[in-house]
């Protein structure tokens, strides 16, 4: 069994559980378009990660005030705040997505492995901009069906994909924003070279890339933005960092000429 797959039974039981209690409805929340402030810019895009512990990891960060950190992280450039709200696995919380929402202005992405609508609709009510959804983590109808979920309900979707097959399937669905996660979720091996070999592939015209996981400094930055990416998803290195403003900056290279 991969620590893939415990997740994903872990989460079957939280999504009964959500289906016999229910969740708190919120209030409704103004858009935030992540699709349209990251195509937007001409310099590479930061998704700063709250991340207090993973199972690759163990605890990263586990103290984290999460208003206090994503107002630095907004602070610092970041253009979009991703949440971990997973309990079990990584230490968040869906209390910590609802509590940023207020104190920031920057698209919010609701980090969790997303198995089921009610997931998607509390999810929208604590005031999520964009979720993520796992091609690893669903057979394709699952994917394609929880994609036109989500969108129809007015949120944007990370459409998140590791190997050539699900960036096919991804393409299939529509998907608009696709995330290249460089760590294998079912080995934790991590290598920025699958953004490189995957990113080849994608039409950058009509589909926003954003390259995930294991950025520590710049050059990091520079070979996925010359393979396409316009944004990064960054969690540990800024979890730990004593300078998140300087490590922010140095990540928001200009695109350039080789990047649409
Ligand atoms: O901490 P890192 O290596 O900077 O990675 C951040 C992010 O990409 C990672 O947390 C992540 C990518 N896809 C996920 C899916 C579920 C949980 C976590 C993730």
């Amino acid at each position: 069994m991969t620590i893939l797959d415990k997740i994903l039974a872990e989460k079957e039981k939280e999504v009964e559980k959500l289906k016999k209690d229910g969740f708190e409805q919120g209030s409704t929340f103004p858009k935030r378009s992540l699709y349209d402030s990251f195509t937007k810019s001409d310099r590479l895009n930061v998704i700063a990660e709250i991340k207090r512990a993973s199972p690759s990891k163990g605890d990263i960060h586990i103290t984290v005030d999460p208003v206090e950190q994503a107002k630095i992280y907004e602070n610092a450039g970041a253009g979009a705040i991703s949440i971990l709200t997973d309990t079990p696995f990584f230490k968040g919380t869906m209390e910590d997505l609802r509590r940023v929402r207020e104190v920031v202005d920057v698209p919010i992405l609701c980090k969790d492995f997303i198995i089921d609508p009610i997931q998607i609709d509390r999810a929208k009510a604590n005031g999520a901009d964009v979720i993520l959804l796992i091609a690893a983590a669903l057979p394709t109808d699952r994917l394609d069906a929880l994609y036109h979920y989500a969108t129809s309900k007015n949120l944007e979707v990370l459409l998140e994909v590791h190997d050539q097959e699900e960036l096919d399937i991804a393409k299939k669905i529509g998907a608009n924003i696709i995330g290249i996660n460089n760590r294998n979720l079912k080995t934790f091996e991590v290598d920025l070279g699958i953004t490189e070999k995957l990113a080849k592939t994608v039409s950058l015209e009509n589909t926003l890339l954003i390259s995930e996981s294991g950025f520590k400094n710049e050059q990091d930055a520079a070979r996925v933005i010359a393979a396409g990416a316009k944004g990064i998803l960054v969690g540990e290195t800024l979890m730990k960092s004593t300078s998140i403003a300087q490590a922010i900056s140095a990540f928001r290279l200009p695109l350039g000429v080789n990047n649409p």
